[in-house]
């Protein structure tokens, strides 16, 4: 029988991986509308500034004038437009017909909007306002100014990212290479959706959630399907994965059961730098190294696997491929209703957070538990849209205790279900 083993605090599990990954250097040079949620291999400095020149916000009239008050007339020289600039100076008391975005030219300093104006029986244009020095001109470098660093080595790139590079005129961009990770599942009672289920057995779902879940990341995941209990086949498997791949993942057989190999063959086969972690759900899981790469043996059960998943392997995978990995976006707020907990791990209890707005318009939260909270619950994780993180010493919560909550992760595809808000009457 094996013995108590003692549980690794998660604070320290997390910062010994992070501290043992080192992030991968190869980089690859990829079209910009593939670089989504690539990792940035060097930094990008501008090519140009953004505006390149100095043009108009609005359309109207560039002035050429010391002083603009309301009232005050100009001779119209000519016209601008985006893409066709107006080839010339102007002159004290001049003016230009400007439209959005075309090139202010020399001597003007300042541009009035069209319906501030009026144009008088001479076709002098007359101003109905003052117009101040600077108004409405997007001035040369306003927003980036060539040279400047404008996304640091270890961006994971978004959308906003991407369109900043796209108007610098960056068609190609270096990211790191994709992660190599391989992903089976492990259990004699798993079957394939459409086989019949025989007496014991049940569906897998560990692999469908866990490549969900790592797909917006920069990995290319190979899947090395369902492993039977057995040794041999297990070995064959982890032996194999770990020549070609960066990290090898795999579900169940990692507690002590006496179908539970996992452990076993990482130690063989690899360096088991922890497996016991006091976290609900996910105490078993291991992790270490694996010839070149470094494996994740995660517990079977459902909602264990992806709790450990989101928050052991994601950030892991984070380090290894370079981006700067940050801490959640936290909330601390009212309990609705008791969290039931035993003191000794860190939970992360699936739990529904609530927003309402009262009369004042004053945004109010609260935090009740999910349905269930058995690690083979997935319904419950379905239900819930964010974690109730409950400290190790903790024991129950009563309703008005404050509570540390951490939404699901949209980036991720947890999406937040919207919380009705009560509207102001
Ligand atoms: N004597 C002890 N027993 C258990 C302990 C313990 O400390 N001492 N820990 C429990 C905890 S906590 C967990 S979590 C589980 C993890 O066990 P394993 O990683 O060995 O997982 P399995 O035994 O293979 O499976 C557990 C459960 O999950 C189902 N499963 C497995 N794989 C899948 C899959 N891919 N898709 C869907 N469901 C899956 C499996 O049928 C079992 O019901 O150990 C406890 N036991
Ligand atoms: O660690 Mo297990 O997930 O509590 O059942």
């Amino acid at each position: 029988m094996a013995a108590q083993h003692p549980m690794m605090p998660f604070a320290e599990a997390r910062q010994r991986l992070l501290a043992a990954l080192t992030p991968c250097t190869e980089g690859e040079s990829v079209p910009l509308p593939d670089a989504l949620g690539r990792v940035l291999q060097a930094p990008v400095e501008a090519p140009v500034s953004l505006p390149p020149a100095a043009n108009s916000a609005m359309d109207g009239y560039a002035l050429a004038a010391g002083d603009a008050p309301a009232g005050a007339e100009y001779d119209i020289r000519g016209e601008a437009l985006a893409g066709a600039p107006w080839n010339g100076a102007l002159r004290p008391g001049e003016a230009l017909r400007i439209m959005t975005g075309a090139v202010v030219p020399p001597g003007a300093d300042r541009v009035i909007m069209q319906e501030q104006t009026e144009q008088s029986a001479d076709q002098r244009l007359r101003l109905n306002t003052e117009c101040p020095p600077g108004n409405n001109i997007r001035p040369a470098g306003d927003d980036v100014t060539a040279g400047t660093e404008v996304l640091p080595a270890g961006r994971r790139l978004q959308v906003t990212d991407l369109a900043l590079l796209g108007a610098l005129g960056l068609s190609k961009v270096t990211v790191v290479r994709r992660l190599r990770v391989a992903l089976l599942a492990t259990g004699d009672e798993l079957r394939q959706a459409g086989e019949t289920l025989a007496p014991g057995d049940i569906y897998e779902s560990n692999r469908l959630a866990i490549s969900l879940l790592l797909r917006p990341l920069p990995v290319e995941i190979t899947d090395l399907g369902i492993v039977r209990d057995d040794p041999t086949a297990l070995r064959q498997c982890m032996a194999g994965a770990m020549r070609t791949h960066d990290l090898v993942v795999s579900t169940g057989g990692v507690s002590v059961g006496a179908a539970d190999y996992t452990r076993d063959i990482l130690q063989e086969l690899g360096d088991i730098d922890f497996w016991k972690v006091a976290i609900k759900p996910g105490k078993p899981v291991a992790f270490g190294r694996l010839g070149k790469g470094w494996f994740f043996g995660l517990p079977g059960n459902p909602v264990s696997a992806l709790v450990t998943a989101h928050q052991l392997l994601v950030p892991a995978l984070g380090k290894l491929s370079g981006a700067a990995v940050t801490a959640p976006l936290t909330l601390t707020v009212p309990a609705a209703e008791p969290l039931r907990k035993k003191p000794g791990r860190l939970d992360f209890q699936r739990a529904v957070l609530s927003q309402t707005v009262s009369a004042d318009g004053r945004c109010e939260h609260s935090v009740r538990p999910a349905s269930g909270q058995g690690s083979h619950m997935l319904w419950s994780l379905a239900q819930a849209n964010a974690y109730a993180v409950l400290p190790a010493e903790s024991g129950d919560i009563q309703p008005g205790d404050p509570v540390t909550v951490v939404p699901f992760d949209p980036a991720l595809g947890w999406f937040t279900p919207t919380s009705p808000a009560t509207a102001a009457e």
